[in-house]
């Protein structure tokens, strides 16, 4: 059964369906976040994470459905709209732009301004990455180079650090580890905790990895077929129990497709 829905819920999703085509990637999904909370979003490839969070970001529009954020429903124009109102996301695929350097990227579209000497907010911006990359433990020895020239993981942990620096009131990390060497993961999962510690922002981490969310995570919700089919504590759950879930739902959907 969901959780209880409460007056501290810093964003919430209701009723939304979503479909591509024939495809229904969504169906009827009821979500919600608390202040300072960190939710788990499991689910296996093709259940409609990456949809959900889309949608939670401002990128794509459900078909029927509403957001509400901080109280107020509201209907994303973009993603910048999205982000103006406090909910950024560090995507699957990104989102930085290759040409540009780590600094430029940190700071794309709120780069600061200091007139008449712009050099000045160059240095700032400057030394606000570095600090921003340390507060990861992430060491890029030059900020000046496009970011096309960086590894996976370093690409990763600019989009990660740029969020967590955005003063979002809600984050949404796409699998923050895809891309990431075991070091590299576990310094995010520090940062998370460190995140989770603090209080002050709210976040959705979607993982493939059930003793991750167990380990990070408050609660946990997983994803089957575009329904939420579970939602716990992650005091009150465990592995065996998650896997026991997906299992089983494998074995229904393969019982119907024979029958069918
Ligand atoms: N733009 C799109 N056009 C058509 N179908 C889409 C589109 N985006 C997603 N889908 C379909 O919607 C369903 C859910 O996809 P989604 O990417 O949300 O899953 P996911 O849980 O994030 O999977 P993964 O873990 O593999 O990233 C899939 O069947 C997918 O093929």
């Amino acid at each position: 059964m969901p959780e209880t829905e409460g007056d501290d819920d810093v964003l919430r999703v209701e009723h939304v369906s979503k479909r591509f085509g024939a495809v229904t990637a969504l169906r009827d999904i009821n979500l919600h976040l608390r202040r300072g909370e960190v939710l788990g979003l499991l689910g296996d490839n093709g259940a409609g994470k990456s949809t959900l969070m889309k949608i939670i970001a401002g990128f794509q529009n459900p078909d029927e459905g509403r957001i509400v954020v901080k109280g107020e429903q509201v209907s994303f124009r973009d993603v910048d709209h999205a982000r103006s109102l406090g909910i950024d996301c560090v995507y699957q695929d990104l989102a930085l732009v290759n040409e540009l350097d780590v600094v430029q990227n940190m700071f794309l579209k709120r780069e600061l301004v200091s007139r008449p000497i712009p050099l000045l907010a160059r240095r700032v911006m400057r030394e606000r990455t570095r600090e921003a990359l340390e507060r990861i433990g992430i060491n890029i020895p030059r900020l000046d180079v496009p970011v096309a020239r960086l590894s996976g993981g370093q690409r990763q942990a600019i989009a990660v650090a740029r969020t967590v620096t955005s003063e979002a009131d809600v984050i949404l990390l796409d699998e923050p580890l895809a891309a990431m060497g075991a070091k590299e993961g576990a310094m995010i999962l520090d940062l998370v905790q460190q995140l989770r510690e603090a209080g002050e922002v709210s976040i959705i981490m979607i993982a493939h990895n059930y003793v991750h969310v167990l380990q990070s995570c408050d609660r946990v919700n997983l994803i089957q077929g575009g329904e939420i089919t579970f939602d716990k504590p992650t005091a009150d759950t465990s592995v065996e129990e998650l896997n026991e879930i997906v299992v089983e739902e494998y074995r229904r959907a393969r019982r119907a497709a024979q029958a069918g």
